[in-house]
């Protein structure tokens, strides 16, 4: 999917909405558990529910590869069910040297056939690029992260006295454009988000961190929405743990739709 039909996609829906697939055994509905495959009977049910307002749909490949062999069942029978039109990323922060990385590129591209990867950028240009090799693909690289230890080394000075995601947002720019390459912003960063938007106004940004980690949609799109909306917002346990029991998939429905409608008058205001 290029990023005309993106934002086109966003435009008609109204919302920039990620839904995050972090399913989890310990946390789906006890009922679930006799099915032949209780995780994507979750998938299944919050996608049902939630495709009228989301844009695209983030399974985070660890809660998959946890399980094994039927967890990537699991998760190519999740990928397979999403509608066409609504973009799929595979949050698996991979990267690794190039000939590695090639051949994570493969198993993400080919072997299932998402549309965007999260990748590592620690170990740099050779280690990103084989992912960019890969046509009508997506990198989201990892430039200001929600998580608390982001502080540890994204924002300290580099040689040159720029803070690390500087350097990642500035160096990257020179490897993909903005039409095959996106960053994952934390919400939890408030007022920084304007920052890093100063250092790459185009591109997309896949920003997870509101709902159960309490970051603001409001501030998200006041520093961070551009003329494409340039927003990818994630919410993951917010939506589809909404509800633990027979009425999950209602209940994801509820808080995706809140979200959404919250979005439209985001994108009203800042788009
Ligand atoms: O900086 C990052 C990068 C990735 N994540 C992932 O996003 C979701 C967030 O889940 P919530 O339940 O909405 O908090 C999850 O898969 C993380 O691994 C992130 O949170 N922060």
């Amino acid at each position: 999917m290029d990023k005309k039909t993106l934002f086109g996609n966003i435009q008609r829906k109204a919302s920039f909405l990620c839904v995050g697939l972090d399913t989890d055994l310990a946390k789906i509905p006890s009922h679930l558990l006799k099915e032949a495959d209780p995780i994507f009977a979750f998938n299944r049910e919050i996608i049902d529910k939630t495709a009228d307002f989301a844009v695209a749909y983030k399974p985070n490949i660890a809660f998959y590869e946890a399980l094994g062999p039927k967890g990537w069942e699991s998760l190519q029978k999740t990928l397979e069910y999403i509608p066409k039109d609504i973009f799929t990323i595979a949050d698996a922060k991979r990267g690794d040297i190039g000939n590695t990385s090639k051949l994570y590129a493969k198993a993400f591209f080919e072997q299932m056939d998402f549309d965007s990867i999260t990748v590592a950028p620690y170990m740099g240009k050779d280690s990103v690029s084989p992912f960019l090799e890969f046509k009508d693909k997506w990198v989201i690289l990892l430039a200001l992260t929600s998580n608390e230890g982001s502080k540890d080394f994204q924002v300290l000075g580099t040689e040159g006295g720029k803070p690390l995601f500087q350097q990642v947002l500035e160096k990257s720019q020179q490897w993909g454009t903005d039409d095959n390459l996106m960053y994952v912003v934390g919400a939890t960063r408030g007022e920084k988000i304007a920052e890093v938007r100063k250092y790459a106004p185009d591109h997309f940004f896949l920003v997870p961190g509101v709902g159960a980690q309490g970051g603001s949609l409001e501030e998200v799109a006041k520093y961070g929405m551009n003329k494409s909306c340039g927003l990818l917002v994630n919410s993951s346990r917010g939506i589809i743990y909404a509800s633990e029991d027979k009425d999950f998939g209602d209940r994801a429905r509820v808080e995706a739709e809140k979200l959404q409608q919250e979005m439209a008058k985001l994108l009203e205001q800042y788009c």
